[in-house]
């Protein structure tokens, strides 16, 4: 397969070296100064870019006719016109905030425990996510899945940096020197705390799922997600 890469930064590189044990050709590396694309030498374009890039590099491989697997976070205001241009050109589609099977799993696991809480009120819940001090966008796109989880799935309606109040879950992002990410749903009452987690020890989990998923795009037309590219649930 071939694969353009919209953003050569530290995820990009390790989607290269993931791709490339996977048998793949990396066809571009594409920055912001990259002065001409050809669209024609591409079967799938990845994007781990930057929030204020991701929607253009995004809409331009719709223009050409290419799938895109979007990982970059923090460009959400702009989803809802790449999903209504994907389906105008009738193009395929997958954004994650996080393509590791770990936290796909982990999504599953905050619904079905968000259901399990939602009429226990001794207890309020509390997000913490922490990444390395490089990290551009907070909370992370991985703390708003779960929040959005949640919301799902509760009788919380909505989600806020910082302490939470009543029905607004309080999420808390550090920032860390190196940290890759981790996140922490925690239920606390008065007497005790559940807390479910997920600790990344590296970026591999999140290269290999964007990479499994261009592989599963290739072919088809539509918006979807990882959890079609997973099975789960
Ligand atoms: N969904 C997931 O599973 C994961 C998502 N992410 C997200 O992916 C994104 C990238 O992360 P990461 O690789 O760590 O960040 P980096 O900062 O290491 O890399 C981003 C790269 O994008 C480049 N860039 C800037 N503007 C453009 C543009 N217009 N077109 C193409 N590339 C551009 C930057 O170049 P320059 O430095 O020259 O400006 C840089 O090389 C972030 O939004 C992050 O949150 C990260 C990990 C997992
Ligand atoms: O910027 C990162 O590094 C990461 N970003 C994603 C997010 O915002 O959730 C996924 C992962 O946690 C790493």
């Amino acid at each position: 397969m071939r694969i353009a890469l919209f953003g050569y930064g530290k995820m990009g590189k390790m989607i290269e070296k993931i791709a490339s044990e996977r048998g793949h050709d990396i066809v571009a590396r594409i920055d912001v100064d990259t002065p001409k694309i050809d669209f024609s030498n591409m079967d799938v374009a990845i994007d781990f870019s930057m929030p204020d890039a991701a929607f253009a590099n995004i809409s331009n491989c719709f223009e050409h006719g290419i799938p895109v697997i979007s990982g970059t976070t923090g460009w959400l205001k702009d989803f809802d016109k790449a999903v209504t241009l994907c389906r105008e050109k009738e193009g395929a589609f997958i954004y994650a905030s996080n393509f590791s099977l770990g936290v796909n799993i982990f999504f599953e696991l905050n619904a079905y425990l968000a259901k399990m809480m939602k009429n226990l009120d001794q207890y309020d819940v509390a997000m913490e996510e922490i990444h390395h001090t490089q990290k551009l966008d907070a909370p992370s796109g991985t703390a708003i899945t779960l929040a959005e989880g949640i919301i799902k799935n509760s009788n919380y309606d909505t989600w806020k940096l910082g302490q939470g109040d009543g029905k607004e879950i309080g999420i808390t992002s550090k920032r860390i020197e190196s940290v890759p990410g981790t996140h922490t749903v925690a239920y606390n009452s008065a007497v005790d705390s559940i807390e479910i987690k997920h600790t990344a020890h590296n970026r591999q989990g999140f290269a290999l799922g964007a990479v499994t998923a261009a592989e599963w795009i290739v072919g088809k037309k539509g918006v979807f997600t990882m959890k079609d590219v997973l099975n789960l649930g």
